[in-house]
């Protein structure tokens, strides 16, 4: 992979369609443009022109072409779009005639985003976000997702690297004082009271865990003994017939997962085996699936049939019990709430409540990490700011509490790339799709 190739790639989806938009970036682009559709419009104007093949001259369609020279540009190179029509000769066509111009090849996956990064068009947060708004499904994630594309998280990781590499700044200078055995003591008062107040920062963003939830959709599993209608409210929850019903107890073998979106927020309902001790093994790996998804799940939804006992539940980190086919028999006690999916009955109630818990779990859009990976980076920035901090209170060695500090600086950098990201980088950039 070269990065002075110029690179390729239709950036729409796949398939049949109107429309096909194909990408090209890098320092051939303007002579691509003229090769296959004749005069070069204006930067940045829209312009029809027949593209032809360049060694026959044969027409391959008419199509809409755009020139954006760098570096104002999405990768920060030069590059040109052609919108070609979107059937898949016409679109074979033109790739074709694209790959066999000497120095231009097809992108590989991630490469045009690749590029904006080390061109400095984006940080990495902001490549991250740009990922989310791709993949945001409900409008809370597309909300969330454009605040990240638009530096909230890469502005205050910015913000926490530059206070992290002042205070380092006064440490380096009060190393100095000490070398002639004089630390004036407001200095280190004054570097003690930054470090304190970026601690306490850092700390409030690590305890909102409410955005790699909404990343990640709240996780709702339906549990419960066989023949509960486990399966039956899953299909009525997700207004389709997504799973297989039946009154032969054990139906249900496999993990069943719906993305739904309840008032904006994205709420995944899993449906499992009934469970039960059972000598047949393909249903005892269904009840260990089951046990396993409950025990990591948001929510559980423990439904109790008629007749049904209202004690074995998986462990859960929170659990709502259920009364099902309340249409037959509503005399179970202790029931969070009852349904009938044969009658509708209770249903609005339970898609209330679980907007409701959907809600308080993932919080109100106002977390600012978004990922595992801002976590851990934010994680060990805030060890070293401890360390830091106790070496300097303790009046430790100078040189170790600076140290902390640096790693600490370091840390946060790399939330936006700004330090050591080498290893960081091929793991984020191959998720993406080829033409982004
Ligand atoms: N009367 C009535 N019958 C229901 C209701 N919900 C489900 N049933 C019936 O109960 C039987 C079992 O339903 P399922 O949805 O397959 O139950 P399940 O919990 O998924 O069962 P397993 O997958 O075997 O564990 C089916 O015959 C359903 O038609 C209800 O609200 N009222
Ligand atoms: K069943
Ligand atoms: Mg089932």
């Amino acid at each position: 992979m070269r990065s002075d190739d110029t690179i390729f790639a239709t950036a729409s989806g796949h398939g049949r369609a109107a429309v096909c938009i194909i990408r090209i970036s890098g320092p051939q682009s303007l002579t691509i443009l003229e090769t296959l559709g004749g005069r070069v419009p204006e930067p940045r104007h829209a312009a029809v022109r027949i593209l032809r093949e360049p060694a026959s001259g044969e027409s391959l369609d008419q199509a809409l072409v755009l020139w954006m020279p760098g570096p104002r540009s999405f990768t920060g190179e030069d590059q040109a779009e052609l919108h070609i029509h979107g059937g898949l000769a016409t679109r074979a066509a033109v790739l074709k005639a694209l790959g066999a111009i000497a120095g231009c090849r097809p992108a590989e996956a991630g490469e045009f985003t690749r590029r904006a990064f080390l061109n400095g068009r984006m940080d990495l947060s902001q490549v991250e976000g740009l990922a989310d708004v791709i993949d945001a499904e409900t409008e809370a994630q597309r909300r969330q997702a454009m605040l990240q594309l638009e530096g909230r998280l890469g502005n205050a990781a910015e913000r926490w690297r530059e206070g992290i590499l002042q205070a380092l700044a006064l440490l380096e200078a009060s190393l100095d004082f000490s070398d002639e055995g004089d630390v004036p003591e407001d200095l280190e008062v004054d570097i003690l009271s930054r470090l304190d107040h970026l601690h306490a920062e850092i700390e409030q963003a690590l305890s909102n865990r409410g955005g790699e939830r909404l990343r990640e959709g709240f996780t709702v599993v339906l549990a419960g003994p066989p023949n509960a209608g486990k399966s039956t409210l899953l299909n009525a929850l997700a207004r389709r017939d997504v799973a297989i019903v039946s009154p032969i107890a054990g139906t249900t073998r496999d993990v069943i997962e719906v993305h739904c979106d309840l008032g904006g927020l994205p709420v995944v309902i899993v449906d499992t085996a009934g469970l039960r001790e059972s000598r047949d093994v393909i249903e005892q790996e269904g009840v260990s699936r089951a046990r396993t998804r409950a025990q990591n799940a948001d929510l559980v939804l423990w439904l109790i049939p008629p007749g049904g006992a209202e004690t074995g539940a998986p462990p859960a980190r929170r659990l709502l019990k259920v009364g099902t086919k309340a249409d037959l028999d509503r005399s179970r006690h202790d029931c969070d709430l009852f349904i009938s999916a044969s009658t509708g009955e209770g249903l609005p109630e339970l898609i209330a409540a679980l907007e409701h818990e959907a809600e308080t779990a993932l919080g109100e859009g106002d977390a600012i990490l978004t990922r595992e990976r801002h976590r851990k980076a934010l994680e060990r920035a805030h060890r070293s700011l401890t360390a830091g901090r106790e070496l300097l209170a303790a009046r430790g060695p100078l040189e170790l509490a600076a140290e902390e500090v640096r790693l600490a600086a370091r840390a946060v950098g790399e939330i936006t790339g700004r330090v050591d990201v080498e290893d960081v980088l091929d793991r984020l950039f191959s998720s993406f799709c080829i033409g982004k």
